[in-house]
């Protein structure tokens, strides 16, 4: 199984790329791990908040592949604790042959469409989180689960 990770627009901020992109390398020891990054919109001020999460939508559908298993991150998702998370990847592992994609809203959300193309919701806090700092606290919870799996030193409990 390979898993994927997508999101809405690039990350700007210097700190987030280090500590996105150090655990994103650091999970690659362990599994097939990519972050796709789908532009952000041009000229977003000329639309509404639900035209952008539409034209949004159409681009995070087009980047979905045959027989992916799609996965949102959404507030509004299952909550797990960490071994619990870890547990239900190692379920994922056995069931998924292709890709496992978790997707990352945009700053609005997803659309009707997105939340139709989607098997499962995962939620990390039932707090909002910006969709660039919902990145790193994924990439961590995702190294960290792939190390309880492989029993590393990263978690204890
Ligand atoms: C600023 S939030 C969008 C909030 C918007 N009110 C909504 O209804 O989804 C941007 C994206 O970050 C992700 N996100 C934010 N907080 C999250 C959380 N607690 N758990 C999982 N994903 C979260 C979701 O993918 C969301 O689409």
């Amino acid at each position: 199984m390979k898993i994927a990770l997508i999101v809405v627009g690039r990350t700007v901020e210097k700190h987030y790329i280090t500590a996105i992109n150090d655990y994103i390398e650091r999970t690659k020891h362990y599994i097939s791990f990519d972050m796709e990054v789908i532009p952000e919109l041009k000229n977003t001020k000329s639309l509404t908040m639900e035209q952008q999460k539409e034209r949004e939508g159409e681009l995070i559908l087009k980047a979905f592949q045959p027989g992916d298993v799609v996965v949102l991150l959404d507030e509004f998702g299952k909550e797990f604790r960490s071994v619990d998370f870890a547990g239900w990847i190692e379920r994922k592992m056995s069931t998924v042959n292709k890709r496992l994609v978790f997707v990352i809203g945009g700053p609005y959300g997803f659309s009707q469409k997105v939340y139709s193309a989607a098997q499962e919701k995962i939620s990390l806090s039932k707090m909002t989180f910006s969709h660039q700092m919902i990145r790193l606290i994924f990439v961590e919870q995702l190294y960290r689960a792939m190390n309880i799996l492989n029993n590393g030193p990263y978690h204890h409990e």
